[in-house]
Order: C-alpha cells, then sequence, then structure tokens
C-alpha cells in the first residue's frame, strides 16, 4: 500500500512523527566541514531558567530539528548485528586495513579494528547448559530446537461450528456432556451425511470431512438437522481443518542453534512440547561506576551531578547477552578500585568513568596494579575514544588474594575480561556498542550477523581519521542524524532508533550507512 492512505497508517502507528509528516522538506547538505566539538557541545537556543512546558511534539521536534525534520514513517527493530565478519576475512572498513592488532597496542585502533578485536575476544563462548525453557529467555540456543511432537498434534478444527461427514444437508447428532470442545477426547467417529458441533481447537471426530462455520449453517426448528444457509456453499473437503502435521512433524528441528531465546521462542517451545532448552551460558557481569561526583537521587547538587549509566547499562548489558549480577558504585580510589576488581567473580566487568588522564582516573594504574593486558587503549571513535578493553588475571588468582574460596570464581576457566568506559555518558553508550557487544554475544554464543545497513536520509560528514557515532532516527527515507549527540548528552540517544557507523570520509546521502542497535528492552 502506498500514497496517503499508507501514510494515514503509519502516522496512526507513529503519531509523534505526526506533526512533521505535512512538513517535511528536501534536506539541505551542511555548508561548512562537520566540526565535531562545536557540535558536541551545541546547546538548546534558549537562555538556561525556567521554560513553559513544551509539548511532546515541541520536544521531538526539536530533537529532529538538525534535518529540518522527519520524514512520514519510521520502523522499528529488533535484530541483532554484528559488524565484524569483513573484517575477519580481512576486508578492513574506513580505508583501514583489517591487520592483526598488537598484543599491547600502543596507540588507538581504528573502530572496525577494535571491534574485531572485542570480538574475537569474544569468539570462545562460555559453555553449555540445560535450563528449564522459562530461565533460558535471553540466552542463545547451543543446539536446535527439535519439535517433541507434530503441530498441531491431532487433526484439529479451525473454527466453531460442525464437523460434518461428507455434503450436506446433515443429520445432526446431539452431543454428548463435553463432546467436541477443546481439551476433550475427539466426539464418536461420524457417518456420511452426520454432523455434530465442535469448538475451534477441538479435535476432530474420525469420518469428518470438514468444519462448517457456526454462521454458515442453520439448525432445523427441532434440532436434528443442520444445513447450510441460504448462498453458502458446501465446505469442500479439508475446509476449516487444520490437519496433524500441519506445521512440523515430531522431530523437526523448529530454530537452529544460535538462535536467541525471545519471549515467542518461549511460546513455541512449550507449544511444540520442550521443556527443558540447551543454551549457551550467559556471560555475567559486573558494573562498577567510578566517581566521586556521581548522586544516586535528586537534582544535582554542590558540583555533584547525577549517576546517569548505573540506571542506563544494565539494560544494555542485558540486551547484548548478559546476565547483570550487580551494580557498585566504587569513588576516585585507586586501591578501592583494585580491590573491587579483585573481588569480582563475573565473566566481564565493565567499569564507567576513570579512562583518561585526569587526576582522578585511575582505570589504567588499577589495571597495572593488578597485572591486566590490555587488548584495546583507545579507539579512533567519536565520541568515546578512551574506551578499552583488557583481559583480567583469572578469578581464581583474585580469589586467592582475598582469600576467598576457590569454588566462589568465575565458573568460566577461560579468560576474564574488563571493558573500560568513558565517563561521558553518550561516550560511554559509543563504548559499550563498541566494545562490550561483541564482547558478550560472542560469550553469549551469538552468531556474528551481517552489518545492517539503511540508505543515509541526508549527508552524514566523516571527520578525518576518526568513525563517527551518530544517533538517528529511521524514517522511511533513510538515517537521519539528532540533536543533542554530545559526548556528556544522552538527549538524542534516547530518542534514536540506531547508532549510524559514519566511517572517516563520510556518508553520501542515499548511500548506505551501517546502523547498530539501540538496546530498547
Ligand atoms: N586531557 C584529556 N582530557 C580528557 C580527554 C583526553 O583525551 N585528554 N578525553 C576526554 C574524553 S573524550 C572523555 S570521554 C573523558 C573520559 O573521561 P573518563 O572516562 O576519565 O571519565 P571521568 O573523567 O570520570 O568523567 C568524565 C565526565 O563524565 C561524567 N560522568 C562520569 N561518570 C558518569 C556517570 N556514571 N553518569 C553521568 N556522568 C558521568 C563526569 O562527571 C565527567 O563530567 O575525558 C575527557 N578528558
Ligand atoms: O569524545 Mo569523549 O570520548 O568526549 O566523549
Amino acid at each position: 500500500m502506498t500514497g496517503p492512505e499508507a501514510e494515514t497508517d503509519l502516522l496512526a502507528a507513529y503519531p509523534y512523527l505526526l506533526p512533521r509528516a505535512a512538513t517535511a522538506e528536501p534536506v539541505p547538505e551542511p555548508e561548512r566541514p562537520f566540526d565535531y566539538e562545536a557540535a558536541a557541545s551545541e546547546e538548546p537556543a534558549s537562555a538556561p531558567g525556567p521554560r513553559p512546558d513544551p509539548s511532546f511534539d515541541q520536544v521531538l521536534d526539536d530533537a529532529f530539528g538538525l534535518v529540518g525534520g522527519a520524514s512520514s514513517a519510521s520502523r522499528s527493530r529488533n535484530v541483532s548485528r554484528g559488524a565484524i565478519r569483513d573484517l575477519d576475512e580481512g576486508l578492513g572498513r574506513d580505508g583501514e586495513p583489517a591487520v592483526p592488532p598488537p598484543a599491547h597496542p600502543a596507540q588507538e585502533l581504528g573502530w572496525p579494528q577494535a571491534r574485531a578485536v572485542a570480538a574475537r575476544a569474544g569468539a570462545r563462548p562460555l559453555g553449555t547448559q540445560e535450563r528449564d525453557a522459562a530461565e533460558a529467555l535471553g540466552a542463545v540456543l547451543a543446539a536446535p530446537l527439535a519439535a517433541a511432537t507434530h503441530l498441531p498434534a491431532f487433526d484439529t478444527s479451525a473454527m466453531d461450528g460442525w464437523s460434518v461427514a461428507g455434503p450436506g444437508p446433515w443429520r445432526l447428532r446431539t452431543p454428548a456432556e463435553g463432546e467436541g470442545l477443546a481439551g476433550r477426547p475427539a466426539a464418536d467417529a461420524l457417518r456420511d451425511g452426520e454432523a455434530v458441533r465442535i469448538a475451534t481447537g477441538a479435535p476432530l471426530p474420525s469420518g469428518a470431512t470438514a468444519v462448517l462455520r457456526r454462521e454458515d449453517g442453520v439448525v432445523c426448528a427441532d434440532g436434528t438437522e443442520l444445513a447450510c444457509r441460504p448462498g453458502i456453499a458446501v465446505p469442500p473437503p479439508g475446509r476449516d481443518i487444520r490437519p496433524r502435521g500441519q506445521e512440523c512433524r515430531s522431530g523437526d528441528a523448529l530454530l537452529p542453534a544460535g538462535t536467541l531465546v525471545t519471549p515467542a521462542v518461549l511460546g513455541l517451545a512449550a507449544a511444540a512440547g520442550v521443556d527443558r532448552l540447551t543454551v549457551h551460558r550467559r556471560p555475567t557481569v559486573e558494573l562498577l561506576v567510578l566517581g566521586d561526583e556521581l548522586l544516586t537521587e535528586g537534582p544535582p547538587r554542590d558540583g555533584r551531578i547525577r549517576d546517569a549509566l548505573g540506571p542506563m547499562l544494565p539494560g544494555w548489558l542485558a540486551a547484548y547477552g548478559a546476565t547483570v549480577t550487580g551494580v557498585r558504585r566504587v569513588g576516585d580510589d585507586r586501591a578501592a578500585l583494585v580491590a573491587a576488581l579483585r573481588a569480582s567473580r563475573a565473566d566481564v566487568v565493565v567499569t564507567t568513568g576513570a579512562t583518561a588522564s585526569g587526576p582522578a582516573d585511575f582505570l589504567h594504574p588499577a589495571l597495572a596494579d593488578l597485572g591486566a593486558t590490555l587488548l584495546v587503549d583507545g579507539v579512533r571513535v567519536r565520541p568515546g575514544h578512551p574506551m578499552l578493553l583488557a583481559v583480567l588475571p583469572s578469578a581464581e588468582a583474585g580469589a586467592v588474594a582475598n582469600g576467598a574460596a576457590a569454588n566462589e570464581a568465575a565458573p568460566n576457566a577461560a579468560a576474564r575480561h574488563l571493558v573500560g568506559l568513558p565517563g561521558n555518558p553518550f561516550a560511554a553508550a559509543v563504548g559499550a556498542a563498541t566494545l562490550a557487544e561483541p564482547l558478550l554475544r560472542g560469550l553469549g554464543g551469538s552468531p556474528a550477523a551481517e552489518p545492517y545497513r539503511v540508505p543515509a536520509g541526508v549527508a552524514f560528514p566523516g571527520q578525518p581519521g576518526h568513525t563517527r557515532l551518530v544517533p538517528v532516527a529511521l524514517p522511511e527515507r533513510g538515517a537521519v542524524p539528532l540533536r543533542y549527540d554530545g559526548p556528556a548528552m544522552l538527549r538524542g540517544l534516547a530518542l534514536a532508533e540506531g547508532l549510524a557507523v559514519v566511517p572517516p570520509g563520510g556518508v553520501a546521502a542515499g548511500a548506505p550507512v551501517e546502523v547498530l542497535d539501540v538496546p530498547c528492552g
């Protein structure tokens, strides 16, 4: 469907785009080279101070302001995608060769290379386990889901009405108590010319050739005869019967290994009689939020600000496949950070803040104290460049150092990792999408997926030498950037339907641009 009717439907589905729909205009190309710092520090035009409550539409208009309006339609996605395959094949993006990463990177890596390093660090899943289906939600199937039954398990009626044998009219049998209802044994066999009531989902009696819908049949006054209503044709054999095995046969592989266990997968498994699922163990993650300046409630005060990442990142990390075992706040204290890292039993520790070189940025010294190995130490990406990825010494070593029992150690004998995200909130999100996503997906057994690309709805200027990650809306005309995408801002990200990956050379309007998912669960 196209044209005004389609547009009306889409606008009904996405009302927040409505005010822009009528006014969407061609988008002017930016006239000056992209100035990242200027854009990052871009503030609302009006002076600070009390402002009248804007309407929801105004808020969204404002966010879309940078591109002169979103187009008429949007859509949502819920697909996991990696972006590493071409690198693994040695192709490289951004014009950078996909050279093997150094063991101790002395300099920032390109964005594609950093993602490839994180993917390789997570290349070996942590192990498999059999779990009750409900507990497997969010894990990845380690074996195909095999049907334990035919579906439907028996011939069944697709409609409320009568099961009939042969062409009508039919002698209508008086049903015994419960006969013809779902969940009861099939009614006694029908002989040719007979009919008996049946409900949707009830097993079909043998001898039945079709189902006559209730609204298509008429019963004579004494209730003994059934005929089609005038103008209704006799249902041909098989009409409104769901035959046994129509959807699958017992033993059929319904889903391949590598499928994410979603609510729909739980539904399918239950329908197919499967109670236990074989899944990859989800990596455990502990989130350490670093910084003395962070408050956990109320407005910023006395130079202190609210922690935005403790509330945000657990959902993101869970969407990447992790089981988040805890969020801990650690002050600007090197010894406390070292102790927290030693004490952690998680497969992956994610930290926020303290990645740079300020007086309170203790992450690098703490990692040195621990004897950790840096795999990524800075990435040529804006924002988020100080992000890092390290291999931690084994949990057993940490446990012994702390006098803890060895069996408290992470069940994973494989390497434990630390993802260090910058403190600026949008920069931290970029770091999570760059390093935590491929690492956690891999450890959790998700296969790498093809990069997801959409046409750029406008030109995206590049930043020489750096990849830019830009929060975008995805209306029909393609990816369009959202405002308020500075490193310390979350306004753009909170509205975003994806993160566009803009290579150093930029992306011309209409050319494909890779888009990463923004977790929304
Ligand atoms: N001399 C340099 N200074 C900085 C550089 C640099 O290259 N050289 N890089 C800048 C960039 S880019 C970033 S990003 C930040 C990274 O800083 P850190 O990771 O060390 O983080 P902090 O200094 O702890 O915090 C930075 C900023 O973010 C705020 N913050 C921290 N945690 C949170 C949180 N959980 N929720 C909300 N906001 C948070 C913090 O208060 C600071 O304002 O370094 C630049 N400096
Ligand atoms: O670019 Mo930082 O990484 O400002 O946020």
